[in-house]
Parts: C-alpha cells; structure tokens; sequence
C-alpha cells in the first residue's frame, strides 16, 4: 500500500514540482502515471524509491518510509529508470548472482526465462549489450525481483515491437495479488490494455486518478464525421472527429488513453466520480 498526504517536492525552492498531492495505491495493480515531458514521472518514482525526498507531507510505502531506506523497504523495492543503470563490466548473469541476496523472493528461473524470451545473452558483458538488451535485463531483474512494488521508467523506451509485447504479457502473468506495479510513461499505446489504473499528472498536480473499468463503464469513445453535441471532449483528427463522452445507453469502448490524456491536459476535468464537470474542444 501507498500512501501520500499533503506533499510537497522542489529541485528549486522558486519551482515547486509537486504540491499538495494526496494519492492512495492499493496491491494488484498496474498503474500508468502519465504526463507531459518535465511533469515530474520519474521524480515521483524517485520519491517513492527514497531517491529523492519530499519537502513536506506525509509518505508511505508498505509502511516504510522511503527516504530512510531500511533494509526491509529496499527489499520489496525495484526501481527500474529510464537510462541504463546495469554495471558494464559484468555479464547480467552475474550481476543476477549479486544481486538476488538482497531480494529474499527473487526467482532465477524466472529470470532466465525471461532473458531467453527477450532473447539476450546472459553471459555478454552488459556495456556489449545494445541500450534496448540492457533495457530488458533491467526489466528481467524487475520481474524476477518478487518485491512488491516495483517502479518502472518508461520500460517500453527502445524495445523492438515484439518485445514490447513480450513484456506486456509476462508483466501481467507474473503481477501477483500483493505487488503493484506504477509504470510512468509518455508512450501510452505501448501500454494499451495492460494498465489497471492511470494517473495524469499535469502542472504539479493528480488531475486523472481512476481504474479503467471505470473509466470505460463511463465515458464512451468515439469518432465522427461531424461535431458531437454533448462531448466533454472532441479532437480532429485524420479518420474524423474523436471524442469523449459521459455514458448513458451507448456501448462500452475501449478507453482510448491518447484521447484521455489530451483531454485531461486541456482543462478537461473527469472527477473520479466521472461527473460531468465541463467540456471543451480543441
Ligand atoms: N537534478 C535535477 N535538478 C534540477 N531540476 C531537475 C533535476 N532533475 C529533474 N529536474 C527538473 O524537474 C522537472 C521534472 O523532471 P522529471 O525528469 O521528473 O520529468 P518527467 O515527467 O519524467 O520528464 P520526461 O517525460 O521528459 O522524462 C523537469 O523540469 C526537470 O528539468
């Protein structure tokens, strides 16, 4: 579980990056934050790692709190970044041999698998591997870790089609009930029926935190050949117009995240109630 009361966080005390935020994770999710380039994805990662410490507030992971970085917290803890962060020099099988003591349900099998299916060589220094193979180490490690949260970076960043999809579908047979898995991203399609829950993040604020399934059993995705009356959000695009509205007798859609994230980032407020609050187009 993940708790966040009243934070606050600055690299610049004149630039407040986060405030006030207030958010809540329960286990057995895979939760997308998503959010324009410098919106703070990986800081809040960070936050949550204990790499980086809150101003103000209030913050819980599993009962720990992160920037004190207890042994107990570090093991259920697996925090993937964006750049490369493997040793070179070693072959990620024995970078797999030191690091599986500091995590007390690590599965080795798991993580040779896993490297097969990715198809990278295990016993190749790790500075010989390409940045996507050294990406899909990091990701292996991840899911083999058995810890219960585990922070992802943009994982999908510089791996081919075929792994991307690899990666989804061993992400969610592996997920068990008790871990969480927040994944920050801005390739949102490559994530598209993977994610349980997605947070928008937008100008220092949570502006979107729901589940999927309520999303798709509330709003209805669209596209048309003329404007739609009632849309909270309509956006032009090459097939037609697509847009969002509040579901009333229309068929459930697929949630459209692309479309989502436009409309939360331009002003469209989608409570998580899912009342209707305004509209705009664009
Ligand atoms: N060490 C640092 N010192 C000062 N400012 C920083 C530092 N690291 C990041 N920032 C700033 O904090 C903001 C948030 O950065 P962050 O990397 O968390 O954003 P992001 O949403 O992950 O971005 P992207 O999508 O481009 O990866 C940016 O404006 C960035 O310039």
């Amino acid at each position: 579980m993940i708790t966040i009361q009243n934070l606050a966080f600055s690299y610049l005390k004149e630039k407040p990056l986060f405030k006030d935020l207030f958010w809540e994770c329960q286990p057995g999710n895979i939760v997308g934050i998503l959010g324009k380039n410098g919106v703070g994805k990986s800081s809040f990662l960070r936050i949550l790692a204990g790499l980086l410490f809150p101003k103000k507030g209030e913050l819980s992971v599993l009962g720990f709190s992160p920037q004190l970085r207890e042994a107990n917290f570090l093991q259920e803890v697996f925090f993937v970044p964006d750049e490369n962060f493997l040793p070179g020099y070693l072959s990620a099988h024995s970078y797999r041999t030191i690091l599986q003591p500091f995590y007390p349900r690590f599965d080795t099998s798991t993580f040779e698998r896993l490297l097969q299916r990715f198809e990278v060589n295990s016993q190749e220094k790790i500075k010989d591997l390409s940045f996507g193979q050294q990406k899909k180490v990091g990701l292996a490690m991840a899911l083999s870790s058995g810890c219960s949260v585990i922070l992802l970076d943009e994982p999908t960043n510089g791996l081919d089609i075929s792994s991307k999809s690899t990666f989804r579908k061993e992400l969610i047979s592996l997920l068990r009930e008790d871990q969480t898995v927040l994944i920050a991203t801005h390739l949102i399609r490559d994530l598209e029926n993977t994610l349980d829950r997605v947070m928008i993040l937008d100008q220092g604020q949570i502006k979107l935190d729901a589940d999927l399934s309520d999303l798709a059993d509330s709003l209805h995705f669209g596209v048309s050949q003329s404007d739609v009356p009632d849309a909270i959000f309509s956006h032009p695009s090459a097939l037609g117009v697509q847009f969002i509205q509040y579901r009333t007798t229309q068929a459930q859609t697929v949630v459209n995240l692309e479309l989502l994230f436009e409309a939360v980032t331009s002003g469209v407020s989608i409570s998580p109630r899912l009342k209707k609050t305004n509209s705009l187009t664009v």
